[in-house]
């Protein structure tokens, strides 16, 4: 599909993240539009980038080839079930990147054998460093699999997975992910802090120590735990700091709160199931 008509259903922070991306890639914001009930959304979208806005979501989605569910988890199925008319007549592909909300729940809310990827992008995103993983229900051709790529790759890396429920891990490593490393940015600030470091210098050490070590992890061919190593010189100083890391149980600690993350995924997904 060469130009594909794109609608956003919901112009919040992560619609506007995407349609920032598309636009800075090269894709015609005339063939993007928004649909939100609220001014001050779709004006902040328009700071963005000039595409087309309604506050109608019919009229939204009437000539769209994709349609991209940017709304909150909560309001998903009456805006679906309202759309469902318009959304079987030409059958578009649905994008849908709310958290905890099962494909089978909203082709049912849709009104069924609709093609639907599903996926789970990260706020990094909002700077074009997201990471996303996404799945294909049955419907969907592989030439609208392409074109979701391509969507969620104008914003990051995109990465498919082909069982769904592999997105409740994904949102325990990725989705959620982001708020644990500023966590430890946090911790470690505090920490350079205690030991007499500016807040300022302690913020802009830790911040920049962030970004060096996720670069060279990317760019480089030898996996963490040896990079780690190289950091880490014999009787030196980085193996103190490891070691009471590791006595203090980092690794299972990460494990423990990996696991809870997913557990609440697949909750929250029989939860809005439920609520079908
Ligand atoms: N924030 C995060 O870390 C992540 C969020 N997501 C998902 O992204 C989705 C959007 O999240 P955000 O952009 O952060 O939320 P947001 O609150 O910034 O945007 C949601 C937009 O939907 C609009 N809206 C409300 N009712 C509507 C309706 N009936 N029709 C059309 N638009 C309507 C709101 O006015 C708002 O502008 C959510 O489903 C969330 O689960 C996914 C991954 C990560
Ligand atoms: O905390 C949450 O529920 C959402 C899903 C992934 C990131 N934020």
């Amino acid at each position: 599909m060469s130009n594909p008509n794109i609608a956003f259903i919901g112009a919040g922070n992560m619609a506007s993240s995407i349609i920032g991306g598309l636009v800075a890639k090269g894709f015609d914001a005339s063939a993007i539009t928004a649909s939100d009930p609220y001014p001050e959304s779709l004006a902040n979208l328009q700071k963005v980038a000039p595409v087309n806005i309604t506050d109608n979501n019919h009229q939204a989605i009437a000539h769209a080839d994709v349609v991209v569910l940017a709304v909150k988890p909560q309001v998903m199925k009456p805006v679906l079930e309202e759309l469902a008319s318009s959304a079987q007549q030409h059958k578009p592909l649905i994008i849908s990147i709310a958290a905890g909300i099962e494909s089978s729940s909203l082709d049912k809310w849709l009104g069924g054998a609709m093609p639907i990827v599903r996926c789970m992008p990260n706020t990094p995103a909002l700077v074009q460093s997201g990471a996303t993983a996404l799945f294909a229900n049955s419907k969907v051709t592989g030439e609208q699999k392409t074109l979701a790529d391509t969507i969620l790759r104008a914003v990051g890396i995109a990465l498919w997975v082909d069982q769904e429920s592999a997105l409740d891990a994904v949102t325990a490593v990725s989705g959620s992910g982001p708020a644990y490393f500023f966590l430890v940015m946090e911790a470690m600030q505090a920490a350079g802090e205690q030991l007499g470091l500016s807040a300022d210098v302690a913020k802009q050490l830790t911040l920049q120590t962030a970004l060096g070590a996720a670069q060279m992890a990317i760019a480089s061919d030898v996996e963490t735990d040896e990079l780690r190593r190289r950091v880490t010189s014999p009787g030196g100083t980085t193996a103190e700091a490891i070691k009471v890391f590791e006595d203090e149980g980092l690794r299972q600690t990460f494990n423990r709160a990996l696991v809870a993350c997913r557990d609440r995924s697949e909750e929250l997904a029989k939860i809005m199931d439920s609520d079908s």
